[in-house]
This record gives structure tokens, C-alpha cells and sequence, in this order.
């Protein structure tokens, strides 16, 4: 449906089966692929790996664990060791099927080998399909924080089959919301309107605009990367709400869906700004509200402030001491606000407890 014109551009496609498709978008040449997915789409995982054997390509599925557990150097450092055993070049390909957290190591697995192999892309979840595997940021936590090592590389498809979605559970396919709703607030109104019209209907993969909702946050993902694929500065926009939120997962020990941790982190967002200044009350209120609406949370208890302050800290958009967030000036200005005072940022903390 849409083309990233971005390095050597690439095609995202939003159909239903084009999971099935793997062999028709994997390029020329491809001799080996490694099928990343974790137990849960195991059975998708060995239908890719058992087409691209159908159409001789030497394919070995690569179990990894759930969620992110996938993401730690140990789990990389096992499937550089199945490249090596099977002597995979740079004209051979790793496949990620699975939710975000697959997709990231899948892509910082392939961007790792050999200094850079081609990525295929096939996003399980709503998040993957919309954010994560769309754009080429790929990364893995270390113990001190989240996606701390990583690599911009851009895959070489993305394969987005909405039928997958129907067996997501309904926790994870909302926590997708929170950055579909995202790519509402920072670019796209529209997104905002289209939940707001039936935010029941959002929530499930069936509903009437599920596709819309798909496709505009592919929009607002590609556009971005396509100008700014190194985070330079317009890509700094889609991390809102991520300051707070990476702070939050790392603290809880990513006990918490990214989503849900986004969605808590615009909050904050849009009340530090208020504090700064920078934003109107009313628009506020309506992240709580559309947020709300679809069953995303919005509110952070009390005593935590000295932890998630010293994981911001490490948030990549930190320069020396002075953290930056992105806030907004209103619904699709997104800017950024540079060292807020400490009494605008206990007021933000503050009001997520209200
Ligand atoms: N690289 C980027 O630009 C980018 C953007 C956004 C988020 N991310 C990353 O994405 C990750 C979050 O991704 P996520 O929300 O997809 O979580 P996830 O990958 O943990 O998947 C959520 C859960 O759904 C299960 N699952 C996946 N697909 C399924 C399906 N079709 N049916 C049934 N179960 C399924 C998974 O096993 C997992 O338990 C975070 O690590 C975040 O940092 C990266
Ligand atoms: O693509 C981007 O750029 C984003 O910031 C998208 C985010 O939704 C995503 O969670 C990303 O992985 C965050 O990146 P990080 O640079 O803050 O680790
Ligand atoms: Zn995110």
C-alpha cells in the first residue's frame, strides 16, 4: 500500500494473506533465510519457513522467547550462532514474524551480521504493523535501559496481514492503539476522530475502520522516516510519549505493555507542556479522553519520581544534562521542550495521579 522512498526503498504492504508471501518480496539471489518467531506464532513462523523451503530456499525457524525477553544480547548472540553454524552471507535474509519485540531483534540481528544483511519484515501484532516494524529503528534492552544498542536499518518489506490480528489478544491489540493514537496527536487528526467515532470498534481488528486506522499510522510512520531516518530531528516527533514511558516499562521491569506505558507517557507529555506553558487545558483533556476511551491507562502512582527520572536521563533525546521532550502546541504541531524546571516536571508527575 505505501512505499518508504527512504536508502534503497521498500514496499509496506497491508493485505489480508500476504503473510503467505514471504519468497515474492525476499529479492533476488536469496539463497538462506532465518525465520525469527517466538512459541506464540510458531505456526506462522513454520508456515513462512515451510513456503520459502517449497520455493528452494534453505529456511530454519528460529524460536525465541515472548515479549521482551527477546531482546537482550543473549538472545542475539544464539541467533548470530545459527547464522554462523549455517554460513549465511549478505546476499541470504532474516525474516521477523511476530509482534514488535521480534521485529526489533530481527532487525538489529540482520543489521548486525556480517555488518548488514536484508530484513523481511511480517508484524503479528497492531503495534508491529503500524510502528515497529515500519522504519528501520531496530534495537534490544540492556539492564540499565531500554533499546539502549540498536541500529537504523531499513528492511527490505513489511509484510501486514490484518488477518493475523484475530487471534492477538484484545490487551495487546489496544495497547497498539496507544501509537496509532499517537500518530493522531503528533501528525494526523483524522486518526483522532476515527476512534472518537466508535471507540468500541477500535479496539477490535474487525472493526469498520481498522484498516484506515492501519494505514494513516503507516502514513504518518513513513512520511516521517522517509525525511529523517536517522532521527536528525523530524523523527524525534514519534517518540512522544516515549520519555516517560521507556522510563516507566524499565522501572516495572517491563512488566507493562509499551503501549500502555506510551499512552501514560503522552499524558505526561501534554501536562508538562500545559505546566511549560506550551499547550492549551483543553487538549489535555482530550489525551485522557481518547486514550480513556479505547481502555488505555492515564494515570501513574505517586513515590516513583527519583527512579523515572534517573531512567529519562538515558532517554536517547538527552543532551548532557538537559533532558528534552516532545510535546505538543497543539494537535499535529508536535516541538520539543528543552530543560524543564523541576517544579514543571513534579507538576506533570503530580497530575498523573489525579
Ligand atoms: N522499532 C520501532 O520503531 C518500534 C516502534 C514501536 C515499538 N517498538 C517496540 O515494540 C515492542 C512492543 O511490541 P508489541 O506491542 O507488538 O509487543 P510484543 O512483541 O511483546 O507482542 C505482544 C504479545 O502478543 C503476542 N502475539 C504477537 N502476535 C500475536 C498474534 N497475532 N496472535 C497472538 N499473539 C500474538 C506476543 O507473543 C506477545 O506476547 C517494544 O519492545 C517496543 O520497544 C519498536
Ligand atoms: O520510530 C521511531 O523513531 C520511534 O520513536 C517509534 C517508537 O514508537 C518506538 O517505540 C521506538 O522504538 C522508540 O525508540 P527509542 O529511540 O526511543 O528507543
Ligand atoms: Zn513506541
Amino acid at each position: 500500500m505505501s512505499v518508504v522512498p527512504v536508502g534503497d526503498a521498500y514496499d509496506v504492504v497491508l493485505e489480508g494473506g500476504c503473510s503467505r508471501r514471504v519468497s515474492d518480496v525476499i529479492g533476488e539471489g536469496v539463497r538462506r533465510a532465518l525465520v525469527v518467531h517466538t512459541h506464540s506464532m510458531r505456526a506462522l513462523g513454520e508456515q513462512v519457513t515451510t513456503a520459502l523451503r517449497a520455493d528452494g530456499v534453505e529456511a530454519y525457524a528460529a524460536p525465541v522467547p515472548d515479549a521482551e525477553d527477546a531482546k537482550t544480547a543473549a538472545v542475539a548472540s544464539e541467533l548470530w550462532a545459527v547464522l554462523g553454524r549455517h554460513g549465511f552471507t549478505r546476499t541470504d535474509v532474516v525474516v521477523g514474524v511476530g509482534g514488535g519485540t521480534v521485529t526489533d531483534l530481527a532487525g538489529f540481528v540482520a543489521a548486525t551480521w556480517l555488518r548488514g544483511v536484508p530484513v523481511v519484515q511480517v508484524p503479528t501484532t497492531l503495534l508491529g504493523m503500524v510502528d515497529a516494524a515500519v522504519g528501520g529503528k531496530t534495537g534490544i534492552n540492556t539492564a540499565e535501559g531500554k533499546n539502549l544498542v540498536g541500529s537504523f536499518h531499513p528492511p527490505r518489506a513489511v509484510l501486514c496481514d490484518p488477518d493475523v490480528l484475530a487471534t492477538l489478544p484484545r490487551a495487546d491489540y489496544v495497547a497498539g492503539l496507544a501509537e496509532v493514537v499517537k500518530a493522531g496527536f503528533i501528525v494526523d487528526p483524522v486518526i483522532l476522530d476515527l476512534v472518537a467515532a466508535d471507540p468500541d470498534a477500535a479496539t477490535r481488528p474487525d472493526g469498520p475502520h481498522t484498516l484506515e486506522l492501519i494505514e494513516r499510522a503507516i502514513r504518518v510512520k513513513a512520511d516521517v522516516v522517509s525525511v529523517d531516518l536517522k532521527e536528525s530531528s523530524l523523527r524525534e516527533i514519534l517518540n512522544y510519549g516515549h520519555t516517560f514511558g521507556h522510563a516507566i516499562e524499565h522501572v516495572e521491569h517491563y512488566r507493562r505493555r509499551h503501549g500502555e506505558a506510551v499512552a501514560i507517557g503522552m499524558v505526561f507529555a501534554a501536562e508538562l507542556a500545559c505546566a511549560a506553558g506550551v499547550l492549551a487545558r483543553d487538549v489535555v483533556d482530550r489525551h485522557r479522553e481518547v486514550l480513556t476511551s479505547v481502555g488505555l491507562p492515564t494515570s501513574y502512582g505517586p513515590g516513583r519520581w527519583d527512579e523515572l527520572e534517573a531512567a529519562m536521563r538515558r532517554d536517547k533525546k538527552t543532551r548532557g544534562a538537559l533532558l528534552r521532550f516532545v510535546v505538543l502546541e497543539d494537535v499535529a504541531r508536535p516541538t520539543r521542550l528543552e530543560g524543564p524546571t523541576t517544579e514543571q516536571l513534579h507538576t506533570a508527575y503530580a497530575a498523573l495521579s489525579h
